[in-house]
């Protein structure tokens, strides 16, 4: 490479994933199905052994440190759990070039914390993902540090489009946005789950009735984005006047649905919030 702030073409870029868990599977995984980044160029490390042989098996390096995570790689993900994020800083900070990007996927912890802990002018990007990055259907956001280039955000961009949906924001919508996408694949799953054991209550096979519950998520979701008509007008659309729909509508209002989504929203984004304040 011949300096900082150069533009890293994706076919060849090396990535590295300090931390294997499951954030970093489902990221290094998404990427190789999307063709994106080669498995000989991803490194990553991890104190588990069992860890390790799972990311062998996919065909990706494994670094004996975290130093040599960053060593063998130009864009290096942090995905550690949060209070993680401050040793490993100090442990590979050292080594960390004007030639890395660090990415960030931890909840809370800000731009300026890690900033703070890397070399001055050190490139990085906060961002906000969602395990569906497995399965090309991730939704995340995106934010650059104060010394990231702008080709920087968009590289990193590019890299979760080959995954799934992604947009730039300013970094002070990331904690929402973990409240909401980070962590709203578990909600998916809790009313995917709830849904298939009403069916079953009724008397649904369990394997049909997650079926259903899933694929009736998936499609719902798929006419949001792809009608681009307001979710409650789809709604309606569903809810034949003294129908069923409208009826099982008006239990789910009786019982705080909706109140109990925001609320779970308002939670996630206030734990993150907290999570930020606790790794400052
Ligand atoms: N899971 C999710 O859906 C999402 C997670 N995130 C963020 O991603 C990050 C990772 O989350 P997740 O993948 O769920 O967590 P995991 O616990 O599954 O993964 C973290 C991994 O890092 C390892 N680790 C611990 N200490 C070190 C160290 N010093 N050096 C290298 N590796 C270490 C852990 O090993 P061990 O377990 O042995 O300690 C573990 O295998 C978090 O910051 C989280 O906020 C963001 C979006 C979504
Ligand atoms: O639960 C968590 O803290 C992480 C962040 C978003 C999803 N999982």
């Amino acid at each position: 490479m011949d300096g900082a702030g150069e533009s890293l073409p994706t076919k060849d870029l090396l990535v590295g994933f300090i931390g294997a868990g499951k954030m970093a599977f489902a990221m290094s995984r998404g990427f190789l199905r999307a063709g994106l980044v080669k498995a000989n160029n991803i490194t990553v490390s991890d104190p588990s052994p069992q860890i390790r042989q799972e990311f062998k098996e996919l065909g990706v390096n494994i670094a004996e440190d975290n130093r040599e995570v960053v060593n063998r790689s130009q864009l290096i993900v942090l995905s550690v759990k949060p209070n993680v994020v401050k040793p490993v800083l100090k442990e590979v900070s050292s080594v960390i070039s004007k030639h890395n990007i660090v990415v960030s996927i931890a909840a809370g912890v800000k731009l300026a914390t890690i900033e703070e802990l890397l070399p001055t002018g050190t490139r990085v990007v906060r961002v906000m993902p969602n395990t569906p990055v497995l399965v090309q259907a991730g939704a995340a956001v995106v934010a650059p540090g104060s010394s990231a280039d702008p080709r920087d955000s968009e590289l990193v961009v590019e890299l979760l489009r080959s995954v799934g949906m992604c947009e730039q924001g300013n970094e002070k919508l990331l904690d929402a946005v973990t409240g909401l996408s980070g962590s709203g694949p578990a909600y998916a799953f809790a009313a995917i789950e709830a849904m298939a054991d009403g069916g079953v209550k009724m008397g649904l096979p369990r394997d049909l009735a997650i079926k259903l519950a899933a694929q009736t998520m998936l499609g719902a979701a798929k006419m949001v984005v792809e009608t681009g008509k307001h979710p409650g007008q789809l709604k309606d659309e569903v809810c034949s006047p003294a129908g069923t729909t409208i009826s099982a509508i008006h239990v789910l209002e009786k019982n705080g649905f909706r109140g109990s989504l925001i609320d779970a929203v308002e939670a996630a984004t206030t734990r993150a919030r907290e999570l930020g304040q606790q790794n400052a």
